[in-house]
């Protein structure tokens, strides 16, 4: 099986092309002000067109309040929404759209508990945890830590990068995975190499 890749924290025209053409399956663009890397729907607006037919628009949200969700998700059309903060799974399904909820793992917490909870969604990011701050961190946690059993598809991320996503792949198998910090060249802006060289460490491995 083909495992899917998303790059997340696109915030310009030139990024988004790149990923696009390396091979992404998805694009995430940050709705989260604090974030080096967040987007407004003004900026997004301006090349969102670009993304061709069968790549995934994923809009990253982080505890935000339901209008600003939906408003988002209307005006530029996302195919899937990404909770990444401590949302419920009451909060997360009000939206009628697909959509993957993230967890930050650490030791002693129940992944297959929480997958149950959030059996609607479309899969369960794992991400690392690092006292607060939401992700983004790039920092990798133990791959230990996920059972093989999880009843979601799992989407792995956190401090992921081309040099060491084929072990995770080996390890975790998972659907898919997910980087942001690590095909970057500073925070925000993207290095079109490392994009490169992270989707082909994917299909090769
Ligand atoms: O990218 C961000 O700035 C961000 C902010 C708040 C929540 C999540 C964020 N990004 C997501 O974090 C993970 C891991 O990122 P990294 O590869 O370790 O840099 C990924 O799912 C991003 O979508």
């Amino acid at each position: 099986m083909r495992t899917r890749v998303k790059i997340c924290g696109i915030t310009n025209k030139e990024d988004l092309a790149a990923a696009c053409l390396a091979g992404a399956d998805a694009v995430g663009f940050v709705f989260y002000p604090p974030s080096p890397r967040a987007i407004t729907i003004e900026q997004l607006l301006g090349f969102i067109e670009t993304i061709p037919a069968f790549v995934t628009k994923v809009g990253l949200f982080v505890n935000e309040s339901p209008e600003v969700v939906k408003e988002t998700a209307r005006v530029l059309k996302l195919d899937l929404l990404q909770f990444h903060g401590d949302e419920s799974a009451d909060y997360c399904q009000q939206f009628n759209q697909s959509y993957i909820k993230a967890v930050r793992v650490k030791p002693g917490l129940n992944l297959i508990q929480y997958a149950k909870e959030f059996k609607n969604a479309s899969g369960l990011l794992l991400d690392a945890f690092v006292p607060g701050i939401p992700g983004g961190t790039g920092e990798k946690f133990d791959w230990d830590l996920i059972p093989t059993n999880l009843d979601l598809p799992v989407i792995l991320a956190g401090g992921l990068d081309d040099l060491n996503v084929a072990e995770a792949i080996q390890k975790v198998k998972p659907w898919a995975v997910d980087v942001s910090g690590g095909v970057e060249r500073q925070k925000g802006l993207k290095d079109h190499q490392k994009i490169f060289a992270f989707v082909n460490a994917v299909n090769q491995a």
